[in-house]
């Protein structure tokens, strides 16, 4: 019998081949198709990391003139499903309200195209330019205010702000919204993505690998954890309760949420550029006291895995809430951020799948029951 190797959580198991993002975990870099993301987050913007990852290069002029122009008009979303978003209980997680956006977008295609596990989806986007809109809609429509149709004239960061507030947010909170929504974009094999390409894998739609997607997302483990961060943070209350919290929660063996990571052994690169808009924010909105907070819980958590030998340090989810914050967005839209942003991924992860498709089937080792006979009901006791 050939000996079957087990890891667990698929841990160094090579799934694909991809083209789409590298990280050096080493090092703390990440490289979506070629270019580092610090570059990407100081230098682009969102649109033209959604053509990046889609199209395999940065736009030329020409071609972002004509990307813009359509993925601006498609922010909107058809009248059927803000009734749909206006339907939903208040008190659903938006990320539920997302998934089950994902099939309404799907019904309300133009069905010009092919729908199907080889539709070209890259020329409707509206999967990709209208989840923050539903997300927007829905938390206006929960608090009982009017929904904002979107601006073409914002950046897709600043349109959401917009969205969400009906004001034009200032220069700086348009920036750092466009910035995280390209630092969410994409990140190789994680949870989420690995869904979509498993549904993507049985040729089924592109929408349904989205959906699946969303649904592994919303877990605390992976895009789940920036809400959980915040109330960490409310829950620590004030910087000097910070060293104490933490210390009892590390004695009480808790995880520490946003941070830690299966690929990287040092801080993740988009943790560091959110702690550089957080400080900065903190410093605009006269309040850091998330900041310091963050930064006790960073120290104690780093030097207490040192001394055990691990490697620790604040993944993307750690200074994010914090960030969305000060930008005055609750809680409950920091995972359904992250979903609008990392769909882009999502879809060109799903596009890459079909190009050399093989349907996903691993294997597990069998530890039920052997040898068992039926007996008849009645003689069972
Ligand atoms: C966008 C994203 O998905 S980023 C990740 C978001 N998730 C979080 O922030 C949740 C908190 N972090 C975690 O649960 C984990 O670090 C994960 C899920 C990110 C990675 O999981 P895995 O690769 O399976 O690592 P695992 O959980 O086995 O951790 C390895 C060791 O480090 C410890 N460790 C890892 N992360 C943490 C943490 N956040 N707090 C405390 N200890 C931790 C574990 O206890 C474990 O120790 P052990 O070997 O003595 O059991
Ligand atoms: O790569 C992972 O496992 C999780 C992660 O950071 C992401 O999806 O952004």
């Amino acid at each position: 019998m050939t000996k079957v190797e087990y890891s667990k959580g698929l841990e160094g198991v090579v799934a694909a081949e991809s083209a789409i993002c590298r990280i050096d975990g080493q090092a703390g870099e990440l490289y979506y198709r070629g270019y580092p993301i610090s570059e990407l987050a100081r230098k682009a913007s969102f649109e033209e990391v959604i053509y990046l990852l889609l199209y395999g290069d940065l736009p030329t002029k020409s071609e972002y003139e004509g990307f813009h122009l359509r993925v601006r008009t498609q922010r909107d979303i058809k009248p059927e499903i803000l009734e749909m978003v206006k339907g939903f209980p208040r008190d659903t997680h938006p990320m539920e309200l997302l998934q089950s956006s994902i099939a309404y977008l799907s019904s309300y295609i133009d069905h010009k195209i092919h729908h199907g596990p080889n539709c070209h989806c890259t020329s409707t986007l509206h999967q990709v330019t209208q989840l923050a809109t539903v997300v927007a809609a829905f938390h206006r429509i929960k608090n009982g205010k009017d929904y904002v149709p979107p601006r073409k004239d914002l950046s897709f960061g600043a349109n959401f702000l917009y969205m969400l507030k009906g004001e034009e947010p200032t220069k700086l909170d348009g920036d750092i919204m466009d910035a995280a929504f390209i630092l969410h974009a994409e990140h190789h094999f994680n949870a989420s993505t690995f869904t979509a390409r498993v549904v993507a894998s049985t040729k089924s739609t592109c929408y349904s690998s989205i959906s699946a997607a969303i649904g592994a997302l919303y877990g605390s483990l992976h895009g789940g954890a920036n809400e959980r961060v915040m109330n960490m943070v409310h829950e620590v209350g004030t910087p000097d309760n910070a060293k104490a919290w933490v210390e009892n929660a590390l004695k009480e063996k808790q995880k520490i949420m946003g941070m830690g990571h299966r690929v990287y052994r040092a801080k993740d690169p988009r943790a560091v550029i959110m702690e550089e808009f957080l400080e900065t924010l903190s410093k605009e909105k006269g309040d850091d006291s998330s900041y310091q907070i963050l930064k006790t819980i960073e120290e104690v958590v780093g030097a207490h895995m040192k001394e055990k030998g691990k490697d620790v340090y604040p993944n993307v989810d750690f200074f994010s809430g914090a960030v969305y914050d000060l930008l005055g967005i609750p809680k409950s839209l920091f995972t359904p951020i992250f979903a609008s942003s990392r769909v882009a991924g999502w879809l060109a992860h799903v596009l890459e799948q079909r190009e050399d498709n093989r349907i996903y089937r691993p294997t597990a080792i069998y530890t039920g029951p052997e040898g068992k006979h039926v007996t008849a009901l009645e003689e069972r006791s």
